[in-house]
């Protein structure tokens, strides 16, 4: 926090904030646990952060459990395809249902009524791709429709079609602007929720083969190596060959280089870059109860330091005219408006905060604060630098103070926003956007002309935040490197001439992971990530890039040596053109409905002009196409002498057969049908249905959120 002789790290974030460690008590569930805190209620008074009169509404709703809120993910063909059988098959019967009455144990155990159910689209979250519901626990057990939802909500978030993402979480990414040729940073981006929005507006251009190979990146980073993984997942479900993963401390990250159009190499200025730091979390007090014990008003001041190196470094990696997000699921001043005022300070102009209302139509929020109080853990408010006890002058320091009146004007803190609970029944959440409209004082500027990096003015501001952190020791083991195809690579001419790749392909962005032996699996990325992987595998911590798209599988009679890998099928298909058949939706139904490996279907089953097609291809891997009504299927599978099979997983299936409008029960237990049968002969097994049905979830920050009986949908799981 610039002040002299401090140690880096000292009140840097995560550890800080967890002391004092005020554990649940043994034996008190996670839904006992007190939902009170005096000096919490104290500081966010004083702070005034609630507009006057809504106070006890807003400490009401704190209590309250959070509704469960979710996404609908991948391509926005899929997503739209997935909202349509939503809305039918299982919104629409809703508006139907007449809850049903309690029995007369419910009655006397005092248990509310069912209420009804009415699920919420965000209005600002584009193509009504994201909705809230209050879907409880009791109503699951007791009402058929809302257990069938539920049961679909499940099966959809386990094949990653939907994902469980807080509300106010998913703003950020909007907000943010990716286009599909912006090069994006996430500084702090495990689990991955909001990466997995980048990569999902990175690819959305219109037609196939862009939407699916990109021309831009997206930069996942985080600090903690075993999250780094979770980051893994979120890019293999997505199936982008245009994400690459590091694991570097963002304070300090290190400049990743890239070769410019000149063809000259140096550090990329991104385009995006999302700073969603660390933080107290107590806009999330709805749904991690634990933090209710844990709250102090100093817990802000402790993280700041480290909020701003973060920011502070993304500003400097930002390319002129570029968008920075920075965002916190925090409500304290000293984690958000102080961290933003102090960017701006130093940036002495060349960064501006950028009023985003119009982006998010329908989203209630508090413009930013531009008065604030700073407070110690005895609660004594401390207004001026003056002020400062002796005892605090290692937490606060003069910037931590809100601005003075000349600067009010010039900062326009008033276009931060601050989202209050209850306001729409959400967590509390802060977001800041802010441009870069010139270099920042001191920052090199790459001329394309001369080709050099000329300092614009004495690089005093980037020498400071530059100073290396103390040697650290390297922590989780290095990744194997990356080898792509090189010209003479023996098993391209063999995939080429089967798939029938198209002309301009680049065998070049081919890769595997292991460099010599048999090639196992073949991984893609787009030419930017090649290039990045390229200049920066010795300095950069690489944990994971490239989208696996084919898969060794010899000696099962085909003339390749290469199947199709599901993974990367979306990245494939658009570049070959040979073993590609179109099928119909009574095919696709077939082959999905039908997953005894013994027994695939035989392709005498299928249409006509399917055999017709099936005749011209020898055995091998083969791609199924299908195209109506705008739903556009595209499966990898194997074609054999007689029959045909569908690669496709389990829960998988029941996503495409629910696409198709086909029937799914093979696949779906429908215990309420179930208790009506056994009913009907006399068996009770009422006992066993309502738990089962219920999976632990993990909240978004891969933890478990360890809840007993709750009240939210807790069914889904995050991804
Ligand atoms: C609020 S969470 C990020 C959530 C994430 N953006 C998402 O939407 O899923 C903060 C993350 O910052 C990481 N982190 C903490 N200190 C960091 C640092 N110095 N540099 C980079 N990441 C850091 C943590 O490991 C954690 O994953």
């Amino acid at each position: 926090m610039g002040r002299k002789g401090r140690k880096r790290g000292k009140n840097d974030g995560e550890s800080r904030v967890e002391r004092p460690k005020k554990e649940r008590p043994p034996g008190v569930s996670y839904e006992e646990v007190v939902r009170e805190n005096k000096n919490f209620e104290t500081f966010y008074k004083a702070q005034k952060v609630v507009p006057e009169g809504e106070w006890e509404e807003f400490l009401a709703c704190m209590k309250e459990n959070l509704p469960a809120a979710f996404r609908l993910t991948g391509t926005k063909d899929m997503a739209c395809a997935l909202l349509r059988v939503m809305k039918t098959t299982f919104f629409e019967p809703l508006s139907q249902i007449i809850p049903p009455e309690l029995t007369p144990e419910e009655q006397e155990a005092g248990e509310e009524p069912v209420k009804p159910l009415k699920p919420f689209c965000l209005p600002w979250y584009p193509n009504n791709l994201a909705w809230q519901l209050n879907l409880t626990r009791k109503n699951i057990r007791r009402c058929e429709a809302y257990w069938q939802l539920h049961q679909f909500l499940i099966s959809e978030t386990e094949t990653g079609n939907i994902s469980r993402q807080e509300a106010v979480s998913m703003i950020p990414p909007v907000v943010l602007d990716v286009q599909p040729h912006h090069k994006v940073l996430d500084m702090c981006a495990a689990p991955g929720s909001k990466t997995a929005q980048l990569i999902e507006f990175l690819h959305s251009a219109n037609d196939d083969r862009s939407a699916a190979i990109p021309e831009g990146i997206v930069v996942a980073n985080d600090a903690d190596n075993k999250r780094c993984y979770m980051l893994t997942h979120q890019a293999k479900r997505l199936q982008s060959p245009a994400i690459i993963i590091t694991n570097h401390d963002a304070a300090f990250m290190p400049n990743i280089h890239h070769t410019r159009k000149d063809g000259s190499v140096g550090p990329i200025k991104f385009d995006r870059i999302l700073c969603d730091v660390p933080c107290s979390g107590d806009g999330t007090l709805r749904k991690n109860f634990d933090v209710w014990a844990k709250w102090n008003p100093v817990n802000g001041a402790n993280l700041h330091g480290l909020q701003l190196r973060i920011a502070r470094r993304g500003i400097e990696m930002l390319a002129v005219g570029g968008r920075l997000v920075y965002s916190t699921c925090s409500l304290n001043p000293l984690e958000n408006e102080a961290v933003i005022q102090r960017l701006l300070m130093e940036a002495d102009g060349s960064i501006q905060l950028v009023d985003v209302s119009s982006q998010l139509p329908g989203l209630k929020f508090m413009p930013g604060l531009e008065e604030w109080l700073l407070m110690n853990r005895e609660m004594e408010a401390i207004k001026s630098v003056t002020e400062i006890p002796l005892k605090n002058t290692n937490l606060f320091n003069k910037h931590l103070f809100p601005p003075s009146m000349e600067n009010k004007e010039k900062l326009n803190l008033k276009r931060c926003i601050r989202i209050l609970p209850h306001h729409q029944d959400t967590g509390g959440f802060f977001v800041a956007v802010l441009e870069k409209t010139k270099p920042l004082p001191g920052e090199k500027v790459y001329k394309e002309i001369n080709q050099e990096e000329i300092p614009t003015v004495p690089d005093t501001a980037t020498q400071r935040i530059r100073q290396p952190p103390k040697k650290k020791r390297r922590q989780g083991f290095r990744e194997e490197p990356y080898y792509y195809f090189e010209k003479d690579e023996v098993v391209w001419p063999g995939i080429d001439a089967f798939y029938g790749m198209h002309e301009d392909v680049d065998p070049g962005l081919f890769l595997t992971r292991t460099k010599d032996g048999k090639k196992r699996n073949i991984y893609f990325t787009n030419k930017c990530i090649k290039d990045v992987v390229a200049q920066n595998q010795d300095h950069i911590k690489i944990i994971n890039t490239g989208v696996k798209v084919l898969v060794r599988s010899d000696n099962k009679g085909s003339p390749c040596d290469f199947r199709l890998a599901q993974d990367g099928s979306r990245v494939l298909l658009p570049l070959f053109s040979k073993r590609k058949i179109c099928v119909t939706k009574n095919d696709l139904v077939i082959m999905l409905q039908n997953d005894d490996m013994e027994m695939p279907p035989e392709i005498a089953t299928l249409d006509s002009k399917t055999q017709e097609q099936c005749a011209d291809h020898c055995t091998g891997a083969i791609a199924f196409l299908y195209e109506e009504d705008g739903l556009k299927i595209q499966l990898v599978g194997w074609k054999g002498n007689k029959s045909v099979r569908a690669y496709v997983a389990k829960n998988d299936r029941i996503h495409y057969l629910r696409l198709l409008g086909a029937d799914t029960s093979k696949y779906e237990k429908n215990k309420f049908a179930e208790q009506r049968n056994l009913d009907s002969m006399n068996v009770d097994v009422k006992e066993s249905t309502p738990d089962d049905m219920q999976t632990d979830v993990n909240d978004e920050n891969g933890e478990s959120n360890d809840k007993g009986e709750t009240d939210v949908c807790d069914g889904i799981q995050e991804n």
